[in-house]
């Protein structure tokens, strides 16, 4: 039972890494300052039986010297305690901070290490809730409720023996009231910690739906949908409040019934007394002993239910802490292999998100320094092929090579060294344009970055900055439009200077000279590399080396432009299309 209490503790404390060594000193002295605190009551029950016992013989000097005596002792102790709490509380607080400090880095390495697809498909806010609120939660069992419940329950024990050597049916009478109380607890700890967890599972809702609210509130207002939201919000705010509220009224009551029934226990202790001095089976001083100690047992036990409320609560929170540990990352090799040729090549590649299969046994080759072209209806799998050509999910069946070598033999690490990616949703950060231009290339000087702008047709616009290169964009590249964010991100490639290219082509709209300029940088951008790119627009790629077409997940058709124009159903059907689309823009 207490193994499997303090198993998610043990838990932490492995995955922290860290000696935890001073944080049970601190709980152990904070056990021995719980006992302290009663052994002032034993010496003066001691004092006093010596005084009764001596009490015809007893003179002067001698009560004084006793006096003596007892004073030294109750200061040696009271110092003791005070030793005993300040190195407990200091210990036990460094030691949970140091523990949790080392399980906040692990955590953070598993977000690192986690392939890029998983993070992106757990939903921020629930993902940040888990990582800072829950966290915290576990701070403050390691700060607190360990040494709360295990101090409290230790005294109480060590108290209860003390009193059983004196006295055992007064001992007996005081806890006599306890298993029912224990027992009316652990009636209540399933339906409490379901609530708990639909608790949890509720906030990190909300704060999913409160992050994408935030970050959607343009496109919602715009639609009138805005209101809908809040709705949605308020409702989950509401089953918050009833699910609090049923926490809070059968857990309080719970709670205060137990508090009721323990202290019951000094009636049956008085009950007991009044029993054993009729039947003259107890000394007045037996009588001292118990009312002056009594309630001292039964006090840490007042405050235990609440202390294991916080724990349990908490121990849900390791739970959802250990899925996301448990999340497989992608295996690293142990000597990562370095490639000389940029050949990539697919083979029998199948891939699904969860059940349904997305990507079906694909394979084709990009010859080193061509251009492949993806293309496909909406839906087809395009960009989940891009995702995992940059390792953002790992096939379930199939090779993935570059130069002849499996990217899993290659490693994340060495892979990114090889690869640049453009992606159509542009992840800039807060920091300067410098800072964001030369993410990948941290020692290029400010002449490379300002050379790497210019043939971006990213300079313009930058010097137009207030303050040009040192302008300081957020962390959506506020304060930038979506054309310019783009050209940045091809900026940031060509300093880079990696020699594959991931391009997923822009299909936001941009006016038509910043539209001409991104497409002369990427092709700028694209010279002498191997590259991969998802076409929207069929007329880039007029002069592609090699066109994938895909469809439902499958390769349907595979080669140039005028080849799949005259040999291709769907391809014909994908040109049409746009042609018509071409002609309606022009006609507008
Ligand atoms: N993270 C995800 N989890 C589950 N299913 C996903 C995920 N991402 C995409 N899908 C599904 O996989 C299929 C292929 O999506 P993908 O984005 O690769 O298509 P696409 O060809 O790039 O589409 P588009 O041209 O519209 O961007 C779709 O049915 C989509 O719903």
């Amino acid at each position: 039972m207490l193994i499997k209490w303090f198993a998610p503790l043990q838990r932490v404390i492995h995955y922290s890494g860290r000696k935890p060594q001073m944080f049970y000193q601190g709980v152990l002295l904070r056990i021995a300052e719980r006992i302290f605190d009663l052994l002032p009551f034993f010496i003066a029950y001691l004092w006093f039986s010596y005084i009764y016992k001596q009490i015809n013989t007893l003179n002067q000097q001698q009560l004084i010297i006793s006096l003596v005596v007892v004073i030294i002792s109750l200061v040696v102790v009271l110092i003791l305690q005070l030793i005993c709490s300040y190195y407990g509380y200091l210990k036990s607080f460094v030691g949970s901070y140091h523990i949790i400090a080392g399980y906040r880095e692990r955590i953070i390495d598993q977000i690192h290490a986690m392939p890029l697809g998983e993070i992106q498909n757990q939903r921020v806010g629930e993902l940040t809730e888990v990582v800072t609120s829950d966290v915290k939660k576990l701070e403050g069992i390691f700060t607190h409720s360990v040494a709360d419940i295990l101090s409290a329950s230790c005294a109480s024990l060590v108290i209860f023996l003390v009193l059983v050597c004196y006295n055992w049916q007064l001992a007996l009478a005081l806890i006599i009231p306890l298993p029912i109380a224990v027992v009316i607890l652990e009636k209540v700890k399933k339906y409490f910690l379901l609530q708990s967890k639909q608790k949890q599972q509720l906030f990190a809702q909300i704060s999913g739906l409160l992050v994408e609210f935030i970050m959607g509130i343009r496109t919602l207002r715009l639609f009138n949908k805005s209101e809908l939201w809040l709705n949605k919000l308020n409702l989950q705010f509401i089953k918050l409040k009833d699910n609090n509220l049923q926490v809070e009224a059968f857990g309080g009551g719970a709670v205060m019934l137990f508090r009721l029934l323990v202290e019951f226990g000094l009636v049956a202790l008085l009950v007991m007394m009044a029993y054993l001095i009729t039947a003259k089976q107890v000394t007045p001083l037996d009588w001292l002993l118990f009312i002056l100690i009594g309630h001292k047992l039964l006090q840490p036990l007042l405050t235990l239910p609440e202390s294991i409320t916080i724990f349990r609560y908490a121990i849900e929170s390791e739970t959802l802490l250990q899925q996301l540990l448990d999340t497989p990352l992608l295996k690293e090799p142990q000597q990562p292999k370095k490639i000389s040729n940029f050949t990539i090549a697919l083979e029998n590649v199948s891939f699904s998100y969860e059940v349904k299969p997305i990507l079906q046994d694909i394979s084709f080759t990009v010859p080193q320094g061509t251009l492949t072209a993806i293309v496909g209806p909406s839906g087809s799998g395009k960009t989940t092929l891009l995702n995992l050509l940059a390792r953002f999910y790992e096939p379930q069946q199939g090779t993935i090579k570059i130069g002849g070598i499996a990217i899993d033999e290659i490693g994340t690490e060495g892979l990114y060294q090889y690869l640049s990616m453009v992606f159509q949703q542009v992840l800039l950060h807060q920091g300067s344009i410098v800072d964001n231009v030369a993410i990948g290339s941290p020692n290029a000087s400010q002449q490379q970055i300002e050379e790497a702008c210019k043939v971006a047709y990213c300079d313009n616009f930058i010097n137009n900055l207030e303050h040009g290169y040192q302008t300081v964009i957020g962390e959506t590249g506020s304060g930038l439009s979506g054309g310019e964010r783009q050209r940045i991100s091809i900026a940031r490639a060509l300093l880079k200077d990696a020699p594959i290219l991931l391009l997923d082509e822009a299909t936001a709209s941009v006016d038509p000279i910043a539209q001409y300029e991104i497409q002369q940088a990427l092709s700028k951008l694209a010279q002498g590399r191997t590259v991969v790119m998802i076409a929207h627009r069929l007329n880039t790629i007029r002069y592609a080396e090699q066109i994938i077409v895909l469809d439902q997940g499958k390769i349907v058709g595979c080669g140039k432009h005028n080849d799949l124009l005259k040999h291709n159903k769907l391809y014909q059907q994908l040109w049409q299309a746009q042609s018509i689309e071409h002609l309606i823009a022009e006609e507008n």
